[in-house]
C-alpha cells in the first residue's frame, strides 16, 4: 500500500490542468452498454475507478480499448454476461451503474449489493424501486440484486424520495431504452447528470430537463454509437483551489468549468481568496491567511459533500471559528480525528464539525479513510510544519489522476512511497 510523504511549507504557484470528471466518466462508460455500436469517450481520467469500470465491462464481454492517453473506446455489442460480481462492486460502489443499462438492454442483470462504505450506509433502494416501477421484477438474494424484465422496460413517473445522483443516472439510462415516457421527479441536478444526458442524447436518446429536478425521457428502441468529451472534474478543481488557498498561493486551473463550481467559488471568496475565471479556467490568488467559513453540504447547486473534507482543512488553518455541517452522508467526518492528530482544533457535534483555526499544523503519520478525506489530509500536509505521511492512498488513486505530479509541478514537496 503506497503512502505520500509531504514536507509542508511551500506556497503553491503555477498552472494545473484539470482532468475529466470521475463522477461523469463512470456513468458515461456504463451507458456504453446501451448500444451495440462503438462509443468513443475523450477526456477520460486515468484513475483506479476507471480501471475497475473497464474490468467490469470486459467481464461482461464488451470490447474496451485505450485509443490515446485519455480516450477510451467501448463496443458493447459482444456483451454476453450480465453479472457484476461482489469482487468488483466492493472496490467501487459506482459499479451499481451497470444495473439500469444491463436490464434495459438485455432484460436481465445481477449486481452485487454495494453495501456501506467509510462515509455511510449508502443504500440503493431508490435505484431498485424506480426500476420496479418500470416493470422490472427484482429480488435480492445472497447479496445480489437480481433484476429481469420480459420485453422492454415501461416508461413510468417516478418520484425519488431522496435526491440521489447515481440513482437518477441509473434510472435515466434504463428509461432511455424503455417503451414510453419516463418522468423522474426530485431528480439530482448535478452537472454530471447533464453530462450523462448530453451523452445519451448524442446516442439518439430523448432526455430533456437535465439540470432541473424533473427529467423527462422518451424511450427509444435502440441507441447508436457516438463520441463524447467528459466534463472537467469540478471536485478535483475545487481540491486544487483549496490547496492553493491554504498555502496562500497563486494557482490557475486549466480545463476547468467555473459554472459547475458556484457554491465552492463563493465560499473561497468569502474566505478571502481573489478569484478570476474564464470560460474554461479558474485562477485563485490568496495573499492572506484564510478566514473561516461556515459550510453546509446539500445536493447541487448547494455546496457539494465531496468538497466538505477539504473545507474542514481550510477552516482548521483559518482565522476564526466555523461550522461545517454534513447533510448527505451520516459518517463523513473520518478525516477529523486524523486532522486532530496534526494539531487541529475541531469539535464534532452530531453532523457538524466546529473548527477553531490554529496558525500551524504539525506533520504526523495519518491514515486516509476515503477519497476526499485523503485529499483533506494531503492539503493539511502541504502546510504542516514537519513531515506528514499519508497512508492508504489507494483511496486517493480512485479519484485523482497523478495528484502528486500535479502538486509537485505547483511547487509542493510530495513524494509517493511504494510499500508492498
Ligand atoms: C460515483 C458518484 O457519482 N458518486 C457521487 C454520488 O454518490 P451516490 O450517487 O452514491 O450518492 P447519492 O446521491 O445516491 O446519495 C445521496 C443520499 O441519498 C441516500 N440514498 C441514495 C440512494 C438510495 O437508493 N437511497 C438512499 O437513501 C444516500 O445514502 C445519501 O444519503 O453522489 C454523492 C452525493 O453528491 C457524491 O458524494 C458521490 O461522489
Ligand atoms: C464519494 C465519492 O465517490 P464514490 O461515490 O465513488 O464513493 C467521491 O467521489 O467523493
Amino acid at each position: 500500500m503506497d503512502s505520500f510523504k509531504i514536507n509542508g511549507g511551500n506556497r503553491l504557484n503555477g498552472e494545473v490542468t484539470i482532468s475529466g470528471a470521475k463522477n461523469a466518466a463512470l456513468p458515461i462508460l456504463m451507458a456504453g452498454i446501451l448500444t451495440d455500436q462503438k462509443v468513443q469517450i475523450t477526456n477520460v481520467p486515468r484513475l483506479n475507478d476507471i480501471n475497475t469500470t473497464i474490468k467490469l465491462l470486459e467481464q461482461l464481454g464488451a470490447q474496451v480499448s485505450w485509443d490515446a492517453e485519455n480516450t477510451l473506446s467501448i463496443t458493447a455489442g459482444s456483451i454476453d454476461q450480465h453479472v457484476a460480481s461482489y469482487e468488483l462492486v466492493k472496490t467501487m460502489r459506482a459499479s451499481i451503474l451497470v444495473l439500469g443499462p444491463l436490464l434495459a438492454k438485455f432484460g436481465h442483470a445481477e449486481v452485487s449489493l454495494p453495501g456501506g462504505c467509510a462515509i455511510g450506509a449508502r443504500p440503493v433502494d431508490l435505484h431498485i424501486q424506480g426500476l420496479k416501477q418500470m416493470g422490472a421484477t427484482i429480488d435480492v438474494e445472497q447479496g445480489y440484486i437480481k433484476a429481469k424484465i420480459d420485453g422492454r422496460l415501461q416508461g413510468a413517473t417516478i418520484f425519488m424520495d431522496t435526491v440521489s445522483v447515481t440513482g437518477t443516472e441509473n434510472l435515466m439510462m434504463a428509461a432511455a431504452l424503455a417503451e414510453g415516457t419516463t418522468v423522474i421527479e426530485n431528480a439530482a441536478r448535478e452537472p454530471e447528470i447533464v453530462d450523462l444526458a448530453d451523452f445519451l442524447n448524442a446516442m439518439g436518446a430523448k432526455v430533456s430537463g437535465a439540470g432541473s429536478d424533473t427529467l423527462t425521457i422518451e424511450g427509444v428502441p435502440s441507441l447508436n454509437g457516438t463520441q463524447h468529451r467528459v466534463m472537467a472534474d469540478r471536485i478535483e478543481t475545487g481540491t486544487f483551489l483549496v490547496a492553493a488557498a491554504v498555502t496562500q498561493g497563486h494557482v490557475k486551473c486549466l480545463n476547468a468549468d467555473p459554472k459547475a463550481l458556484d457554491a465552492v467559488l463563493s465560499k473561497l471568496q468569502e474566505a478571502g481568496a481573489n478569484i478570476t475565471t474564464g470560460d474554461d479556467w479558474i485562477e485563485l490568488n490568496m495573499t492572506t491567511r484564510p478566514k473561516a467559513v461556515n459550510v453546509k453540504t446539500a445536493p447541487h447547486p448547494a455546496f457539494p459533500t465531496d468538497m466538505q473534507a477539504q473545507f474542514v482543512t481550510l477552516n482548521v488553518l483559518a482565522e476564526g471559528s466555523a461550522h461545517v455541517t454534513e447533510t448527505i452522508f451520516e459518517n463523513r467526518f473520518m478525516h477529523v480525528p486524523e486532522l486532530q492528530r496534526m494539531g487541529a482544533n475541531i469539535a464534532l457535534e452530531g453532523n457538524t464539525a466546529i473548527t477553531t483555526g490554529v496558525t500551524e499544523l504539525n506533520g504526523a503519520q495519518v491514515m486516509a479513510t476515503d477519497l476526499r478525506a485523503s485529499a483533506s489530509l494531503v492539503i493539511a500536509g502541504l502546510v504542516a510544519s514537519s513531515e506528514t505521511q499519508v497512508d492508504r492512498i489507494y483511496h486517493i488513486d480512485r479519484g485523482y489522476q497523478h495528484i502528486e505530479d500535479k502538486l509537485q509541478a505547483l511547487g509542493a514537496d510530495i513524494t509517493r512511497v511504494k510499500t508492498s
